[in-house]
């Protein structure tokens, strides 16, 4: 690509030739090589600009950096923007071109994984190629690959969206995290719809307020989305009527989903114990659906699903009759075995306030006896949400283990104490295996078990080495009477 080509995204002219080849854009001086345009953007640790005589020394062509920032030094043709990792967003979607035809993303605190996955499963019933991309990676057909952020960062995520359009697919469905839309990853990406599920407490480490985390969640309605298009809100959250206001404002085209929503309303849901079976009304249309996962989320999951997928031309019947077949997300309320009694063990992804109140809230329908949880809360993250935690254990559960979740840089035994200070009764083993085994032991006939907070993922972080780990490994050993 010639820089002029970047023209329309970027203030080009007179800074350099303007048939100049670009070999490629990046943030990151110590991924430049000879050819590539160098995009000074300030982080959270350092300060790209610093970096500016590092990329020249690389090869760097130019660097693209704020306007008032000060690069007299660092040897490089200077292009100046008001905001520089919005303009590298907009250059890696014209650097690499292509994007799958329809694409759809979906913000909120919790259901994100699972809606991408949902929304890919659908087109996929619906006879499209279809991908998801989000924090368990990119699924798409003939391609299962994990990945390291929810939102990938610009340059990688354009690189994938030229990959995935090259190999066929025209549907992809992504996560946009906060920190993803705050930060811009997802400018250069030509949305045709977007979803809102909740907003509950989270990431208060990056956000100064829920307003503010609100805030940086609506940039993708008010900012992202094109006048016009679809978005597809979930009706029943305390955060519904505000996210429904501010994407009227914006001039999209509002589709409500769930017990208040009108798009797709939801009449009446039963809950068994691993399916439930919901009526759902569509232009006035009743439709019965069999949802085989667990979990009254899950509803309210699947329905912003189909929403997307119709909302980009699914046929209704198709979309909502696609929802029978729905698999969960990895460590989604993720059923992995049960004791020779029938007792159910779930491993779930809940490590915030919400999702624990609502993954305990749902398996207390079809528990006859006791639910029992295993859950701790991840080092260096939000220190205010693990006393919540624990009350909301110590409330919703009979029986509560605290454990250990990814300790990191922090004493383990400290954060446990944050969360046993409001967890009465709860029993404290800070092995993460040996609190699993316990728990196993404990179950009786009618009980349920939640390991809950660390999902799909398949490390403990302990300091700065991540040892293997998994709960679903440690849930099957227990079951099958593997001592811990
Ligand atoms: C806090 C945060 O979000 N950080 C992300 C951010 O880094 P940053 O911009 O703050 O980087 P920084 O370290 O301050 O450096 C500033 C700039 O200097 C550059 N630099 C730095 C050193 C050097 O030698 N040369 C150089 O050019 C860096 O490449 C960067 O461009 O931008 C980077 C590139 O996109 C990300 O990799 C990085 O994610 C870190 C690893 C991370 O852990 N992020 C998590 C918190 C995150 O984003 N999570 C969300 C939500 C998860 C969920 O709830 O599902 C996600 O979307 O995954
Ligand atoms: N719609 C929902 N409402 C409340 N809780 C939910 C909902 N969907 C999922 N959860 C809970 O949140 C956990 C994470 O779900 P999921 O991975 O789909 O959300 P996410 O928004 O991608 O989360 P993360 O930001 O952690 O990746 C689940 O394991 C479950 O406990
Ligand atoms: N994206 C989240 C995941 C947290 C998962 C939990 N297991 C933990 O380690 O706290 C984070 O990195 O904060
Ligand atoms: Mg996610």
């Amino acid at each position: 690509m010639k820089i002029e080509d970047l023209a329309g995204v970027l203030p080009v002219d007179g800074v350099l030739p303007r048939d100049v080849e670009v070999s490629g854009v990046s943030s990151d001086s110590r991924q430049v090589t000879p050819g590539i345009l160098f995009f000074a953007v300030s982080g959270s640790k350092a300060d790209g600009a610093t970096y500016a005589g590092d990329a020249a020394r690389r090869g760097a062509i130019a660097v693209v950096a704020a306007k008032g920032v000060d690069l007299s030094s660092a040897g490089l043709p200077v292009i100046t923007v008001d905001d520089p990792r919005r303009a590298l967003a907009l250059a890696a979607a014209k650097f690499y071109g292509s994007q799958p035809e329809t694409m759809v993303a979906v913000t909120g605190t919790s259901g994100k994984t699972s809606v991408a996955a949902f929304t890919r499963q659908v087109w996929k019933h619906a006879g499209l190629a279809a991908a998801s991309i989000g924090t368990t990676g990119v699924v798409a057909p003939g391609r299962v690959e994990y990945g390291q952020l929810t939102t990938p960062d610009p340059v990688a995520l354009h690189k994938l969206l030229a990959e995935l359009a090259a190999s066929g697919v025209t549907h992809a469905s992504m996560e946009a995290s906060s920190h993803g839309l705050d930060q811009r990853r997802l400018d250069g990406v030509r949305l045709a719809a977007a979803g809102f599920t909740n907003l509950g407490r989270d990431h208060m480490d990056y956000h100064p307020t829920v307003e503010d985390y609100h805030r940086a969640k609506l940039r993708l309605f008010d900012t992202l989305l094109p006048k016009g298009a679809p978005a597809i809100v979930f009706a029943d959250d305390a955060w519904s009527a505000p996210t429904i206001g501010a994407a009227r404002a914006a001039g999209l085209d509002v589709l409500t989903v769930g017990r208040n929503g009108q798009f797709l309303a939801l009449k009446r849901v039963e809950h068994e114990r691993h399916r439930q079976r919901a009526e759902i009304e569509c232009g006035g249309t009743i439709y019965e659906i069999d949802l085989p996962l667990a979990g009254d989320f899950q509803v309210s999951n699947s329905l912003v699903a189909a929403g997307l997928a119709i909302a980009t031309g699914t046929d209704v019947a198709k979309a909502l009759a696609a929802l029978e077949h729905l698999e969960g997300a990895p460590g989604r309320l993720d059923l992995v075995g049960t004791t020779a009694q029938g007792a159910p063990v779930y491993v779930d992804y809940a490590h915030k306030p919400d999702a624990l109140e609502n993954v305990l809230a749902a398996v207390r329908p079809f528990t006859t006896g006791r639910v029992i949880v295993v859950f701790g809360c991840g080092g260096d993250r939000d220190r205010g949400k693990r006393p919540i935690m624990g009350e909301i254990a110590t409330r919703l559960a009979d029986v509560t283990i605290v454990t250990d979740d990814n300790p990191r840089s922090e004493v383990p035994e400290t954060i446990r104490a944050a969360i046993m200070a409001a967890a009465p009764g709860a029993i404290e083993i800070g092995d993460r295996r040996r609190a699993i085994h316990e728990a196993v032991g404990m179950l009786h006939a009618g009980d349920t078990l939640i390991v809950a907070g660390k999902g799909h993922e398949e490390g403990q972080t302990i300091g700065a080495d991540t040892l293997h780990f998994s709960d679903h490994e440690e849930v099957r050993n227990a079951l099958a009477g593997v001592a811990a």
